[in-house]
């Protein structure tokens, strides 16, 4: 079979998208009882028509008129079975996949999905990742069963005129070929040329979306506008490219039928006059009505090996996707972005007292603690030490570019850090991060980030997805005391929509939802990165007050701020 060269990383991301043997061999199985009967269909009515046409007594008919109705409704009711148990194994599997898929990109944000275009991201998690389900479904099912078919066809063939067999094999074969390489000649620049394509019109269309106000006030949308055009008009062509290369490749299949038919017409007729064959009197060598169901197999033969080349130009698209996906998910994970220990890893812990962390048992000891973007030449972040008690505020300045949002990152785990950072569990140990999995350190440790992300729902799903469970009276009150309280009620309550991304929020509200997330979490340990950047001095002033004035006993809060905090609030300060 021709198409690129498989790389493990390829391959594993096939083995992703192939659903578990015994759900996918129904689906094969049905198909192949569906491609028998197409051939059992045309061959044994062709017959029936020639033996009705000498008018035996009926009697000798009635077995081929049951098969002709069973063939009949075989090939519907066997399809439509394939079609069920093959989409429902494939579609059960690319949930699966989809879930695979999305934990392997996890790790890598932030930092190694950035060095990419959104749009070639996007394309290979939407397209590329649906496309891999056409592995099992269109490629791999229809090779084994038209496969089969052909060969037990040619077999059936060769029992009534071996010459016939030959002569259907070979034109088989120089079909097949020459449609391989037709489509592989057309289409297989169309391949490369779509995909790259639909990355770059993807991307195009989300600038546009995501920057229409500033494409507006700097008259850009035109410029945008034909970037879009030029995008689409790539894609049209490589599609119509391949589009033309699959209906020639049709064409020849058929062109290969008929001249097939014709070849086996003459090859089998003589032995349709008695005596020709021997130049005696003797009786004919083939009967008519089996010289007839003979001459049409080639017809059913080629209908179901035209699937072939259409698998072959299949496999050639799908292996291309499973490419692009490895891309993303098979790299190498790069040194700066955190391994997850998963939750069978031995943990090298500091023995602790197995009672709940009282006042003066840190929450978080860090020492040396030094981090590094995937890919920067330099440390983002380098020596940072420092203890965070129950009950205590730490906040963290310094310069703009200084590292502070990148020790919260580093300090929630989605940064590799380098030096001691350990984290007291619930069962009073202090842990080093790094053997902690991701989501029981996150877990401790919260972060209510710089720009936060609003999900394109109502309010309170996004608040909810804090805290599951919570009522809507414990959510009002958590706005009231971010200072939402008013503008809830304008909004008319919780089920406000907040728009794509916030964008029917303001900046300061985002960050006061965002702050109320944080607030419904209930870490122990919460790191709020510049949570007042958008709200006015006063309000922040008495958010903060509200906040750090009264941190629980058993939690702490680490605020990273350019303001001074208003007076009279308990704090340690970091300058970094
Ligand atoms: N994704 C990234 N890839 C590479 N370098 C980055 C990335 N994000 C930040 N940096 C760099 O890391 C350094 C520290 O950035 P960081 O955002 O932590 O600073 P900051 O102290 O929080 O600044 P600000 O107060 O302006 O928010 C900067 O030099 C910045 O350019």
């Amino acid at each position: 079979m021709s198409g690129p060269r498989l790389d493990p990383a390829t391959r594993r991301v096939l083995a992703r998208a192939r659903p578990p043997r015994r759900a996918a061999s129904l689906g094969t199985l049905l198909g192949l009882l569906a491609d028998l009967s197409v051939v059992g269909l045309l061959a044994l009515s062709m017959w029936l028509i020639v033996r009705a046409g000498e008018q035996p007594p009926i009697l000798h008919l009635n077995f081929a008129i049951v098969g002709v109705r069973a063939f009949a409704v075989g090939r519907a009711a066997f399809r439509y079975g394939e079609r069920l148990a093959g989409h429902d194994a494939a579609l059960r599997q690319l949930a699966v996949l989809r879930a695979r898929t999305f934990e392997a990109l996890v790790p890598r944000v932030p930092g190694a999905i950035e060095s990419h275009r959104r749009g070639d991201v996007l394309a290979a998690f939407v397209d590329d990742v649906d496309r891999l389900q056409d592995e099992p479904l269109r490629v791999r099912q229809p090779l084994v069963t038209s496969g089969i078919v052909v060969l037990l066809s040619v077999a059936v063939l060769a029992l009534v005129s071996p010459l016939g067999a030959a002569i259907l094999a070979a034109m088989l074969a120089v079909t097949g070929v020459l449609s391989v390489w037709l489509s592989q000649r057309i289409a297989a620049e169309s391949d490369r040329v779509i995909a790259r394509a639909q990355g770059e019109l993807a991307d195009a269309l989300l600038e546009r979306f995501a920057a229409a106000e500033v494409l507006a006030a700097f008259g850009a949308q035109g410029r945008q506008r034909a970037r879009i055009a030029a995008a689409e008009a790539r894609v049209i062509d490589a599609q119509l490219r391949r589009t033309r290369s699959a209906g020639l490749g049709a064409a020849l299949i058929s062109l290969g039928s008929g001249i097939t038919t014709v070849l086996l017409i003459l090859v089998l007729a003589p032995a349709l006059v008695p005596g020709f064959a021997s130049g005696s009197g003797a009786s004919a060598t083939l009967s008519a009505p089996l010289f007839a169901a003979a001459v049409i197999v080639p017809a059913a033969v080629f209908e179901i090996f035209a699937q072939l080349p259409v698998a072959i130009a299949a496999r050639r698209t799908v292996l291309a996707s499973a490419a692009r996906v490895a891309t993303f998910t098979e790299a190498p994970l790069p040194p700066e972005l955190p391994r997850d220990p998963g939750r069978s890893s031995g943990r090298r812990s500091v023995p602790a007292p197995a009672t709940a962390p009282s006042r003066g048992s840190s929450l978080l000891e860090v020492s040396g603690l030094s981090a590094r973007y995937p890919g920067a030449a330099d440390e983002a972040l380098s020596g940072v030490s420092f203890v965070l008690e129950p009950g205590r505020t730490l906040v963290v300045t310094g310069e703009s570019g200084a590292g502070k949002s990148t020790l919260a990152l580093a300090l929630v785990r989605l940064l590799e850090y380098a030096g001691s950072y350990r984290v007291r569990t619930a069962d009073g140990e202090l842990v080093e991060a790094r053997d902690l999995p991701g989501a029981e350190l996150r877990s401790i440790v919260g972060l209510c980030e710089q720009t936060p992300h609003l999900f394109d729902a109502d309010l309170r799903q996004n608040l909810l997805f804090a805290r599951e469970g919570a009522t809507d009276a414990e959510l009002v009150a958590v706005l009231e005391r971010v200072g939402l309280g008013s503008w809830l009620r304008e909004r008319g309550g919780l089920a406000a929509p907040v728009g794509e991304r916030g964008a029917l929020v303001s900046g300061g509200q985002a960050q006061r939802i965002a702050l109320a997330r944080a607030i419904l979490a209930d870490f122990p340990v919460v790191i709020l990165d510049e949570p007042t950047a958008g709200v006015d001095r006063e309000l922040a002033d008495l958010l903060l007050q509200d906040l750090l004035g009264a941190v629980p006993e058993d939690r702490a809060v680490m605020l990273i701020t350019h303001t001074e905090l208003p007076a009279g609030l308990p704090f340690t300060r970091l300058e970094i």
